[in-house]
């Protein structure tokens, strides 16, 4: 299309990747502000500069590193991007959500979202965790769409449903893993809203989300679940709340990214051994799985 991200370029940066390794995941990660730790906990790890990525957009935000990086979490080959794109950076809407289509023809079956967000929901402290369970696209209400432009039909279909964006199965697995490390007092499941940014919310516009249903307020996940979901990707993604949303004209409080890169640290290891153990509890199908080398 016209912002050069069509099935050729995607391809392009696939067979590139695919021919300096021969790891084949099944399972891709993308970590949210201040949750890169997940990327450096993958076993026998190649890491990938963006810069050195054909075809590949560059990282301008801090807390995102920029490395592309393919390795094993308990013994399953998975592919991490350290670093993600948002719509604030400038970046066409199809650009910062090309990743998930080269994921695709990576052979990945299933991708795992993370990202650092504002709690909307009362109940909600700094530091829980949310699986998302629906979002809300608010710039798609005003025609933003990473769809949007002509469809290439080799990816999806043009009008794909986004009432089972967020795979049942998975949101079960992480509840369920979720209890099993002991994370159950922090965890929650909930509707992740997304706003262009990079400005945070005013406090009017925290109390019309929170009215409209939403649990929690970021930049970015949307538009990658929807492209994921839209080539056939299954999706899981979560937030950890790092800040809370303000809400009371009395408050002292502001938003600030330093305090959401901090509480990203926090959390860095409860995250990396939730986001490792659900990778090894999942099903692909059969054969999928059984050692993601090429040539075995
Ligand atoms: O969604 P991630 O990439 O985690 O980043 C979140 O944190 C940044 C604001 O601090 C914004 O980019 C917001 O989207
Ligand atoms: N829009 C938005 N994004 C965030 N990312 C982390 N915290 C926040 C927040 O409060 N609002």
């Amino acid at each position: 299309n016209k912002n050069g991200y069509d099935y050729e370029k995607c391809k392009e940066t696939a067979d590139w990747l695919l021919a300096q390794t021969t790891l084949r995941p099944l399972v891709a990660v993308v970590c949210g502000s201040g949750l890169g730790g997940l990327g450096d906990s993958l076993k026998d790890a190649v890491a990938f500069n963006y810069q050195d990525i054909p075809n590949f957009p560059q990282s301008t935000v801090h807390g995102h590193a920029g490395r592309l990086v393919f390795g094993k979490l308990k013994g399953r080959p998975c592919v991490c991007m350290q670093g993600r794109f948002h719509l604030y950076e400038g970046y066409p809407i199809q650009k910062i959500t090309a990743p998930m289509r080269i994921f695709k023809l990576l052979g990945v079956k299933t991708v795992i979202l993370t990202n650092a967000a504002g709690g909307l929901n009362e109940k909600y402290k700094v530091g829980d965790v949310m699986i998302i369970k629906d979002h809300i696209n608010m710039p798609g209400f005003a025609g933003c769409n990473p769809l949007m432009g002509p469809n290439d039909e080799r990816f999806g279909t043009r009008f794909p449903c986004m009432s089972d964006a967020y795979d049942r199965e998975l949101r079960q697995l992480a509840r369920h893993v979720g209890d099993e490390l002991g994370f159950g007092d922090f965890m929650h499941e909930g509707v992740y809203c997304v706003l262009g940014g990079p400005s945070f919310e005013t406090i009017a516009e925290c109390r019309m989300l929170r009215r409209l249903g939403a649990d929690a307020v970021g930049m970015s996940t949307v538009h990658e679940a929807i492209v994921a979901r839209h080539c056939g990707l299954r999706v899981f993604a979560l937030s950890l709340i790092t800040n809370q949303a303000v809400m009371d004209y009395d408050s002292e409080e502001k938003a600030n990214h330093q305090e959401v890169l901090q509480t990203g640290k926090v959390r860095s290891e409860q995250l990396a051994s939730l986001v490792s153990t659900m990778v090894m509890s999942m099903k692909h199908d059969s054969g999928d799985m059984l050692d993601g080398m090429c040539g075995q």
